[in-house]
């Protein structure tokens, strides 16, 4: 025969752990992808919120430029310009600029084609002036008149970066001045003070050449330097950008990037990655952290019910032994209702062996033990008299006239005689005696301990009290009994020949005129 190697089947305790870890588990990956698909969102709206703060304080500096523009363009229209009146020019300015009480961080001036400067309010009038000023787009002004707003650079009287916006001065239709307004940086660093940006996040201002006018953190060192790489390169692109980008500082910054078509300037605020993803990292732990809680707790549940159901189960195996032994089956609670239901059903099938074992065994009008089981108790009792030394005797019982009754009374009423015959059988005999109905009318005893002159005795009387009128209602009916008594060792040594030998005493009390009790002679003994 083929070996066949058998498998040792899950246990219901690595069932169920398998069950807790495949619903917790796909559980916390989803709050993973809806944790991240939210992360996602939140920063691509925080982006477009951005995007808009940078727009709009892109539109701030516009704002500013134009208003010092607009300022420019009135004051060159001014009459002493022509009239070659600069001092009184030069009061008017003044009076421009305290009227913008906000602008002390710009000082107007006045140049002429050759970067001559004849007056800056930045000095008293009539102080000496660089007699050769020069800023980029000076010379524009004077090519296609239109006014100029220049890239940072380092001015000549300040000596410190600054950029220009000049406007031309028009005299007899040509122009014969640049009207120029230097604005220091720091304007531009208060505008964005004025932001309130969150700690650690950064926003500048370059000029069209990618130059950082200005910035929230640490001014003094950046104004003036170039970009990084990256912030050029998106400046280039001239468009709203969403990008990421390095700080000189080597801080990795989730960049918004705004471009103005109109001063060609640019603005860009930055959030350090590390705050995006801390809050993401953050979440993910806790979420990491309760996924654990919540497994461990869950398998330890999982653990100590699947042991309490095993235990139910397991207490199911006692009594299907039992049942296989054809004993009665008692099944304890098992605190589970399932098992319970097993339990009660080993019970019923337990009830039903027992029934179809005595059914198997007795008689079914009677009770009485059958032929089968009355053969198998002689054969059991005469091995313990052949060890013990002790004597045993058979009763073979045969009722007179029982046919007269069936046929007067009905067969009914036979059946109720023979009840009642086995009742009188049962109270006469003892506990230890067996009383079988071995068919028809027939009847033997089978008395353990009792030698043949006892049972001859006993079947005596046993004769006298079958033989007593049977009453049913109305009707009594008469009949009585012949018995026929052999014993071991004294007549047989065996079941069979035992009751042969009863039987024929029996028939030797019917012969002999029926209503009596016979014993085998002992002379018969095999
Ligand atoms: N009511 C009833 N009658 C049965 C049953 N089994 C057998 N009999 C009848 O019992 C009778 C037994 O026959 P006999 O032993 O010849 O009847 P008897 O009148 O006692 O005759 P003797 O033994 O010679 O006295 C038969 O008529 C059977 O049909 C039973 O279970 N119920």
């Amino acid at each position: 025969m083929p070996s066949m190697k058998t498998k040792r089947a899950p246990t219901i305790r690595s069932k169920l752990l398998l069950l807790v870890i495949a619903c917790v588990v796909p559980a916390a990956l989803m709050a993973v992808a809806l944790i991240t698909y939210e992360y996602q969102r939140t920063r691509e709206q925080l982006s477009q919120t951005l995007l808009g703060t940078a727009r709009a304080m892109m539109s701030g500096v516009d704002r500013d430029l134009a208003s010092i523009e607009s300022s420019l363009v009135a004051l060159a229209t001014s009459p002493y310009l022509a009239a070659n009146d600069f001092r009184t020019f030069y009061d008017q300015a003044r009076q421009v600029l305290a009227a913008r009480a906000e602008d002390d961080d710009i000082n107007i001036a006045l140049l002429d084609i050759t970067g001559k400067q004849h007056l800056n309010t930045r000095r008293p009038f009539g102080a000496p002036l660089p007699v050769q000023s020069y800023f980029p787009g000076l010379k524009t002004i004077y090519e296609d008149g239109k006014p100029v707003i220049t890239d940072l650079f380092i001015g000549q009287v300040t000596l410190t970066p600054i950029l220009v916006i000049g406007v031309p001065v028009y005299i007899n239709g040509k122009v014969a001045y640049n009207l120029n307004a230097g604005i220091f940086p720091q304007r531009f660093e208060e505008l964005l003070q004025q932001q309130k940006l969150p700690a650690g996040w950064i926003a500048a201002i370059f000029d069209s050449k990618g130059t950082i006018v200005a910035r929230t953190s640490e001014m003094q060192r950046f104004v003036g330097k170039k970009a990084t790489p990256e912030i050029i390169e998106n400046i280039s692109a001239n468009n709203e950008k969403i990008f990421s980008s390095t700080t000189y500082d080597g801080i990795t910054m989730h960049t918004v990037l705004s471009h103005s078509e109109i001063s060609n300037w640019s603005i860009a605020i930055g959030i350090p990655n590390e705050a995006f993803t801390l809050e993401l990292r953050n979440t993910l732990l806790k979420l990491i952290l309760a996924t654990l809680i919540l497994l461990a707790g869950s398998l330890a549940i999982a653990w100590m019910i699947g042991g309490r159901i095993a235990a139910s189960i397991r207490g199911l195996t006692g009594p299907a032994l039992e049942l296989g032994r054809g004993k009665k089956v008692h099944v304890p609670p098992l605190h589970l209702r399932e098992a319970d239901e097993v339990g009660g059903s080993l019970i019923r099938a337990s009830e039903m062996l027992q029934k179809a074992q005595h059914q198997a065994n007795h008689d079914v009008l009677t009770g009485l033990a059958n032929r089968g089981l009355f053969d198998e108790i002689v054969n059991q009792q005469l091995a313990l008299c052949e060890r013990n030394q002790t004597s045993l005797s058979v009763l073979y019982i045969d009722l007179d006239g029982f046919k007269a009754v069936n046929d007067a009374y009905g067969h009914e009423t036979g059946d109720q005689l023979l009840c009642e015959v086995a009742a009188r059988l049962k109270a006469s005999s003892r506990h230890s005696d067996l009383v079988a109905r071995l068919g028809g009318d027939e009847f033997a005893i089978v008395m353990v301990g009792t030698g043949l002159k006892d049972a001859a005795f006993f079947a005596e009387k046993l004769v006298e009290s079958l033989s007593a009128v049977y009453v049913f209602g109305n009707l009594s009916a008469h009949i009585s009994a012949s018995i026929g008594v052999a014993s071991y060792p004294d007549c047989a040594l065996t079941s069979d020949a035992l009751l042969q030998y009863a039987d024929r005493a029996m028939y030797q009390a019917k012969g002999a005129g029926r209503r009596q009790a016979v014993m085998a002679p002992p002379a018969e003994r095999m």
